[in-house]
Order: structure tokens, then C-alpha cells, then sequence
């Protein structure tokens, strides 16, 4: 069985918004109710575990889960103080016969099918696959006086997205270990690194940004126009 646990339960510090940033409407349509949307009409996912913060779950339901129809959502359990133990939560929730789990960012609203369903057969196959596109810019390693103190060599850095999907067994086990060591991480195949897992990387989209800051409203913008 396949699950998928959208992780909605940050605060949008950074976008400084009044209303949380998964309900900003883009293109006329919530952040949220966008990424959910491409889970909900795949047929291989058979549930989807929303993650939210305790005092919006009320909200989240009335207003995007039964406002859309999102029938294959079958919970939304509260969040955590940090992402990693959000994910914790969803994945505590997901059903028992759960061998496939996809994780994936509420404020990615433009994560295609395609990447999802080649993300679910890396994971059956390697156990640990995260999506995620080639570094553009050239990276620097600052010391704590801001001077660089190493460039990468770019032809083997990549920016990490979401979805990130595992066997099950693999990350609950990780996550385990991580709150038992107090391992921090802030994307999950990072705890899979931790125990000692081959993570797998395939390239994903430039388009599957991350709506953190102002101006990738801006960019949200223009990808939805570009998409008509
Ligand atoms: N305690 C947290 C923190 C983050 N997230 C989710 O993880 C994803 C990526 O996090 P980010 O973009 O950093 O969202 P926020 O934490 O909400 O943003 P900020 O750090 O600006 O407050 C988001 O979908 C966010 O809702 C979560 O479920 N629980
Ligand atoms: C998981 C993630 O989206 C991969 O890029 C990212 O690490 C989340 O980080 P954030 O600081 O919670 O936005």
C-alpha cells in the first residue's frame, strides 16, 4: 500500500503573511489544496496523511480538504515544533500495511505525476530516493567570519526537493533512531545518511519550488500563467 504524508504544518515564518502560506490562493486556488490535488488524482497512492499545526486542523478540513473532495486524504493529525517531527507524526499515522510512504511539502504546490510515480519505483527499487535538480549557482563554504573557506565542485551538488519516498520500514526506523540519538536533520533522507542508507537522487523540475518568501509568490505567479 502506498501512502503519502504532505507536510503542512510549518507557521510561514519567512512569508510573514497574516493568513498561514498553505491558505494563500494562487492562481485563484490555495498552496495546499494545489499540492494535494496532483496526490489525490493518482491512482497508485492510496492514502494521504495531511500534517497540520493543532490549531488549524478544523480549518484545513472545512476549507480544503471536504471544500475539494480530497477523498483519498484520510487524516490530518498536528504537526510538530519542527518539520522532521511533523513528518514523524504522519508517518506514526499512515496505515499498518503501508510498504511505500511518499513525503512531500504542503508549499510545493507544482510537483508534477510524473515525478511523483518515478519516485515510488526508485523507492521500491533502492529503498531511498529523493527528487532534486542540479545546483546552478556555484556554492560557497563560509566560515563563521563570512570568508569562504571552500568552493564545491558543482558538477556534483544538488538542490534537494520534495517528494522524498522510502520504503516504510527504512524511515520509521530512521526516524526512530534520530529521536532516540536527537539526530536534527531538515530534509528526511538525511536520517536515512545517519543510518548508514543509500539514498538514491533523481532530477526533478526547476518549477517544484518551495513557496518560502515573498517573491516565490511571485514566481508562483508566473509558473500558473505559463501552465495555461
Ligand atoms: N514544524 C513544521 C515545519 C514545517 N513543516 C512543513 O514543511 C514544509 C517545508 O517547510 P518550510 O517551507 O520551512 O515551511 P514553514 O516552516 O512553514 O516556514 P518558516 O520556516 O518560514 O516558518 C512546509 O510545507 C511546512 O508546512 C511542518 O510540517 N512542520
Ligand atoms: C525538505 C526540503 O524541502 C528539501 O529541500 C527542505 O529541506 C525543507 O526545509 P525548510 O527549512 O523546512 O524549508
Amino acid at each position: 500500500m502506498i501512502s503519502a504524508v504532505i507536510v503542512a504544518g510549518g507557521k510561514g515564518k519567512r512569508m510573514g503573511n497574516d493568513i498561514n502560506k498553505q491558505y494563500i490562493k494562487i492562481g485563484g486556488k490555495e498552496i495546499l489544496a494545489r499540492t494535494i490535488e496532483t496526490f489525490n488524482a493518482i491512482e497508485d497512492i492510496d492514502e494521504i496523511i495531511v500534517v497540520s499545526p493543532e490549531e488549524e486542523i478544523q480549518y484545513c478540513l472545512d476549507n480544503i480538504i471536504n471544500c475539494y473532495g480530497f477523498k483519498k486524504v484520510k487524516k490530518v493529525v498536528k504537526g510538530g515544533k519542527e518539520r522532521q517531527n511533523s513528518v514523524y507524526n504522519g508517518l506514526k499515522s499512515c496505515s499498518d500495511n503501508t510498504d511505500i510512504v511518499i513525503i512531500h511539502d504542503g508549499a510545493r504546490p507544482f510537483v508534477s505525476k510524473e515525478i511523483i510515480l518515478r519516485s515510488i519505483n526508485e523507492a521500491r527499487e533502492n529503498g531511498a530516493c529523493a527528487v532534486a535538480v542540479p545546483m546552478k549557482d556555484t556554492v560557497k563554504i563560509v566560515d563563521e567570519k563570512q570568508f569562504v573557506i571552500d568552493t564545491p565542485d558543482r558538477s556534483r551538488l544538488y538542490a534537494v526537493q520534495t517528494p522524498q519516498t522510502f520504503k516504510y520500514e527504512i524511515i520509521v526506523s530512521a526516524h526512530n533512531k534520530a529521536l532516540n540519538e536527537r539526530i536534527e536533520a531538515t530534509d528526511d533522507t538525511k536520517l536515512i545518511e545517519c543510518i548508514g542508507g543509500k539514498v538514491k537522487i533523481i532530477e526533478g523540475s526547476y518549477l517544484n519550488i518551495k513557496i518560502t518568501t515573498p517573491e516565490d509568490l511571485i514566481f508562483a505567479e508566473a509558473i500558473i500563467k505559463n501552465m495555461k
